[in-house]
């Protein structure tokens, strides 16, 4: 169980984290979302002990992290897979920490083995690509066999056949009943992992709930309309109360100008009574679509306001 209480953290006069509460509860995957500089990684580095908090607490089965005397057994984390040395083998680095936690030396194999990287042992991890230093990263987590694993934007620089790995891999973790904690600025990898959502924007809580009940809420149809005559169109469903907006598809291309269909989306009115508008005015549809909003679009939606940087702004 991970708590996150009132907590802020400030930077000078940079407030990364603003009074944020949260609970990640055991046997399941929870997903720590935001746009990029909402606070994630402030917020992990507090719970794992390597900031101070300026108020608030955060703490991991109950107690701060830095208070624990058996760290790695506790709660296991990657947060910058960069952050290794070099010049050591992935064995020697792990056999290392091993011995300093007081981990059983037969721990190395078994976790060099867990994360795919057991032909790679003896092998420098300076020349690791980011995916391997990423696995390295997550053999690291699991050394202690703790009931708690956080990671940091842990698919960074995966090839696909890696995030199916380590989306079976957290799965599993959870189905043993630990707490597994994964931040990331994508909604779409959260979508097919994980079980929770905690969604943070500059700093903030916007929501806490299952990926099923955001999914539920946050899902808004539109639908896709064809016309060859979409003036009329728009005119008409637009007094009906309907929001309507050019749509990707021929209309956006060369047909346009030669009076070809063109596409429109529709909000606001279903498809059924979008049909029904059109056959009252004589328009000719040539399509019509329904499509659920993604959950990548409801959390970009639901966070807009709390971006930073909008793209095509200099920062
Ligand atoms: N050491 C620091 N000194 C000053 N400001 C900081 C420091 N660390 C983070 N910040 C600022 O705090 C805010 C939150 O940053 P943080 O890295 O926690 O966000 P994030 O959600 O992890 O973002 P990203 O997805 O980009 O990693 C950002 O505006 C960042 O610039």
């Amino acid at each position: 169980m991970i708590e996150v209480n009132e907590l802020t953290k400030r930077y000078g006069a940079k407030t990364a984290v603003d009074r944020l509460s949260f609970t990640v509860r055991p046997g399941r995957v929870t997903g720590f979302l935001g746009p990029n500089g909402a606070g994630k990684t402030s917020t992990l580095r507090v719970l794992l002990g390597l900031d101070a908090p300026t108020s608030g607490t955060a703490t991991v089965g109950g107690v701060r992290f830095r208070d624990h005397p058996r760290g790695l057994h506790h709660a296991g984390a990657l947060l910058d897979a960069g952050h290794v040395h070099g010049g050591r083998t992935a064995r020697a680095h792990l056999a290392a920490l091993a011995r300093s936690n007081g981990i059983a030396a037969r721990r190395v194999a078994e976790v060099l083995e867990e994360v795919g990287l057991a032909d790679a042992a003896r092998r420098r991890v300076g020349g690791f690509s980011l995916g391997m230093r990423q696995r390295l990263g997550i053999a690291t987590a699991l050394l202690g066999d703790p009931p708690v694993l956080i990671f940091d934007e842990p698919v960074n620089g995966m090839d696909p056949e890696g995030v199916l790995w380590v989306r079976r891999l957290f799965r599993r973790l959870a189905a043993e009943g630990r707490t597994v904690f994964l931040s990331s600025h994508l909604m779409s990898e959260m979508e097919q992992t994980a079980d929770d959502l905690v969604v943070i924007g500059q700093g903030r809580l916007i929501t806490a709930e299952s990926v099923r009940d955001f999914a539920a809420r946050g899902t808004r149809l539109s639908v896709t309309v064809v016309t060859p005559r979409p003036t009329e169109l728009t005119a008409v469903l637009t007094t009906a109360g309907a929001t309507v907006e050019p749509g990707d598809g021929p209309g956006d291309g060369p047909e346009a100008a030669s009076g070809a269909a063109a596409t429109l989306t529709v909000t606001g009115l279903p498809a059924d009574r979008i049909a029904a508008l059109a056959f009252e005015h004589r328009v000719l549809l040539h399509e019509l679509t329904t499509r659920a909003a993604t959950l990548e679009e409801a959390f970009m939606e639901l966070t807009a306001d709390s971006v930073e940087y909008l793209a095509g702004e200099t920062r």
